[in-house]
């Protein structure tokens, strides 16, 4: 069966040019002939080769390559992707040479032994399809990272003194390559905050690359971060780019560092030092460049005792710090926040135009919000999926009333089944009220909360909307 792709051979001696079109015929699905390079471009308008068989002479008594080399350097002017092979003369391998470091892939002598060119030919073409697939994948990532970029994009919304302070120094840092420390409570933005500041900096054409501390496995967490080779251990079935590789000339967004136990941060610094990670596996040290965002929700005072985190680390992190206020710090920011929330929830669920009542905007404004930005966004879509009017109204909010009392005491919830009415069996209501038991207990400490109910982080966020929590 005759090998797929086209070749184009151009030579000014019409015998090589027919006994090269009759063998490579019988092999390749096309080859064209030329016996006048001044044709070429004419020719590269036309079609485009696979490969390009090129004479380094063209004319009688000529060798001194100069014609070849000249056509060579046309034709990667027009086509910066061609693969040439030069057609030499015995013993002009030094020309030949010459040419391959003006970017021709390889060369024949002629005479040539018949095998020889085939193979040559099939291995260039095997070449050229790899390089434009390689190139291809490159585009369709680009693409994807654009895409993505975009669509994780949201409106960052406050007006709040506190807020317009924090967006300062966003606007101040991101196009800096400074490593940024963010500090909150769940829910408050940090990871919309690391997005603001990855899309405002000059690494906003590459990946966001985000990895979930609180959510990987000490065991995993080499094989995650820095890559494996096949065979590393059992399971690693085939080599793996790790993350920080994978990230490279983009942001590595360290979200739930304060989760990351003593050694690992050990780990984690050593790499960030050397800007080179060394895959599992592998001994060669792979260099990488990103920019570093962290984010944890522990305390400024927790991440200052070295029992809990290495200072020396705290210190490679935090060029930058940026606190975010709990909600309930910048009540100011609630309402916009809220209205916000409403207009989108309102056009996802096709609902009419909403408001929200003056109750229902002092009772939001009253809540303590120990779940934050991310439980008032929650509150408001289950608000307007169950609006019965045009107004919402305090009833329609699931409201936490007692959310200040639960800050300053949280509920200690007790592990006795008898706790559970005996007239309330229902699995759901039993979920919702262990998730918001567990929820208090840790002060909206999702990583804890998770860790508590045997969930992943992702679980309990998805438990968590769904009861509206
Ligand atoms: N300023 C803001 N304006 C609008 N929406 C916001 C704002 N801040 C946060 N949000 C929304 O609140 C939710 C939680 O935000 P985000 O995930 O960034 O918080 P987080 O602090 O990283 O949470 P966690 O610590 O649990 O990972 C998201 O849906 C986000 O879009």
């Amino acid at each position: 069966m005759k090998e797929e792709g086209s070749i184009l051979i151009v030579d000014d001696d019409l015998d090589i040019l027919t006994a090269g079109k009759l063998l490579l015929k019988r092999r390749f699905s096309e080859v064209t002939i030329c016996n006048q390079p001044a044709q070429i471009p004419e020719l590269l308008a036309k079609q485009s080769f696979d490969v390009i068989l090129l004479d380094m002479n063209f004319g009688p008594g000529e060798s001194s390559g100069k014609q070849g080399f000249y056509w060579l350097k046309k034709i990667l002017a027009l086509k910066p992707d061609s693969i040439i092979i030069m057609i030499t003369a015995h013993g002009g391998v030094d020309v030949a040479v010459e040419a391959m470091k003006l970017g021709a892939t390889d060369f024949i002598a002629k005479p040539w032994q018949n095998e020889k060119v085939i193979a040559t030919l099939s291995t260039a073409i095997k070449l050229g399809k790899t390089r434009s697939e390689a190139q291809t994948l490159k585009q369709t990532n680009q693409l994807l990272v654009q895409a993505n970029n975009q669509a994780a994009q949201q409106l960052m919304i406050g007006n709040s003194p506190a807020f317009q302070q924090i967006r300062s120094l966003i606007e101040r840092s991101a196009p800096t390559d400074a490593n940024v420390l963010i500090l909150g409570e769940n829910g408050t933005g940090k990871e919309l905050v690391a997005r603001e500041l990855h899309q405002k900096s000059l690494r906003n054409e590459k990946v966001f690359m985000s990895v979930d501390l609180g959510a990987i496995s000490e065991t995993l967490f080499e094989s995650e971060l820095f890559g494996h080779k096949k065979g590393a251990f059992t399971g690693a079935h085939q080599d793996r780019i790790g993350r920080l590789k994978a990230a490279d000339g983009g942001t590595l967004f360290l979200d739930e560092i304060g989760n990351l136990p003593l050694h690992l941060q050990a780990k984690l610094l050593t790499v960030l030092e050397q800007r080179q990670v060394i895959p599992v596996g592998e001994n060669k040290a792979q260099p990488f460049n990103v920019r570093v965002i962290c984010a944890t929700n522990l305390s400024k005072e927790q991440l200052l005792d070295d029992t809990l985190f290495r200072q020396d680390l705290l210190f490679r992190l935090n060029t930058v710090e940026i606190h975010l206020p709990p909600l309930r710090e910048r009540i100011e920011d609630i309402t916009p926040i809220a209205k916000h929330f409403i207009k989108l929830y309102q056009k996802k669920y096709h609902k009419p135009e909403l408001a929200l009542s003056d109750a229902a905007l002092t009772a939001l404004n009253q809540d303590s919000w120990p779940g934050n930005i991310r439980a008032l966004r929650h509150a408001i879509e289950r608000a307007v999926v169950l609006a019965q009017t045009s107004e919402l109204q305090v009833a329609d909010f699931q409201l936490s009333t007692s959310g200040a009392s639960v800050i300053a005491n949280p509920v200690q919830p007790s592990t006795d089944s008898s706790q559970i009415p005996a007239d309330e069996l229902n699995l759901e209501k039993i979920e919702k009220q262990t998730i918001s038991l567990a929820l208090k207990k840790h002060r909206y400490n999702i990583s804890h909360t998770a860790k508590e109910l045997g969930l992943t982080r992702a679980a309990l966020y998805r438990r968590m909307e769904k009861h509206g929590l």
